[in-house]
């Protein structure tokens, strides 16, 4: 369950401020050349980011039959003789299961009965570049169909541009659309060009009452990175400190191995606290890191790798 929701505070860009990104790659290449988790620690962490991982399809071949196999693998993320292995009394969950709006029905009822959310992409995911209302529109489909998590895509062109009423304007607009549902807001900032505008496009989803803020789709050319990661982090946390209001972070894109797992919630730690390392406030958005995670966890168990091919989807 994600973190209570964010409230919207007013427009202000007088928060902005300029990243150094030299000082911001250096700093992000420290945090994970520090130390190394191993063990049981290790194994913790990636038990830690099964439950954190917002499990995704987002691809055009999607079908309900692909939708129900990636259900099954969120309910059952692990095979059974490694949960056995590591001692745990029940089978681990991931925090979300993430899809495009038509899929949602099918994922509500294939996990029925098991808590975890379903997360929908929205307002004309990847790229966005559609009519406000019908914008608006598909966020409240989404939710109709019973998404619990909305991830909507900012206007890129309103960061080029430096268009920040019209963000703002914009993201308050969707976050009223999606009612009861937490909206995570994307920035695809791939796209944004400077961690400068990372930083501005962070603070101005935060003030218009995003939920949680999102790296990427994706879809990008270049999608969640450890500066950008970071850029986003310090701002949450500037904003915590001049509202009060708690935000959630959400790397996603690209991200492919329990190395990567790691490093994300090395980052988490050091930047934010061990407060944001759980779904509620953190979540790593991937179609394809799991079957690593997996393969770890087993080899942790067994002192054995199994061929990936031999784990489920995922
Ligand atoms: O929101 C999640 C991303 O779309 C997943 O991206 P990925 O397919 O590169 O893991």
């Amino acid at each position: 369950m994600i973190h209570p929701h964010n409230s919207a505070t007013p427009l202000d860009i007088a928060v902005f401020h300029s990243v150094n990104r030299p000082a911001t790659e250096r700093r992000a290449a420290s945090l994970i050349a520090r130390r190394s988790i191993k063990g049981a620690y290790q194994a913790a962490w990636l038990l830690n980011a099964i439950a954190c991982m917002d499990l995704t399809t987002l691809a055009g071949d999607d079908t309900p039959d692909r939708v129900r196999r990636l259900c099954a693998k969120a309910r059952r993320p692990l095979a059974d003789h490694i949960v056995a292995g590591l001692g745990l009394a029940d089978m681990p969950r991931t925090g979300a299961v993430c899809v495009y709006p038509t899929m949602v029905a099918t994922a509500v009822a294939a996990l029925n009965g098991t808590g975890i959310p379903v997360a929908s992409v929205a307002t004309g995911f990847p790229a966005g570049l559609m009519p406000l209302d019908l914008r608006l529109a598909e966020i409240r489909y989404a939710v109709g169909q019973g998404a619990q998590e909305i991830d909507i895509v900012i206007t890129r062109a309103h960061v080029l541009g430096g268009h920040w009423s019209a963000l703002y304007d914009e993201i308050a607009a969707m976050k009223d659309a999606c009612g009861p549902a937490h909206m995570k807001a994307i920035l695809a900032t791939g796209d944004l060009a400077t961690l400068s505008n990372v930083y501005a496009a962070s603070r101005i989803a935060m003030q218009a009452g995003a939920d949680f803020i999102k790296t990427s789709t994706g879809k990008e050319g270049v999608n969640a990175t450890l500066p950008v990661g970071l850029t986003m982090c310090r701002a949450i946390r500037d904003h915590h400190a001049a509202t009060g209001h708690i935000v959630g972070f959400k790397p996603a894109g690209g991200m492919k191995t329990a190395k990567d797992a790691l490093n994300w919630q090395m980052l988490m730690r050091e930047e934010l606290g061990r407060d944001w390392l759980r779904p509620g406030l953190f979540r790593l958005g991937a179609s394809s890191m799991l079957a690593d995670i997996e393969r770890q966890l087993e080899h942790h168990v067994t002192g054995r790798y199994a061929a990936s091919h031999r784990h489920a989807l995922a």
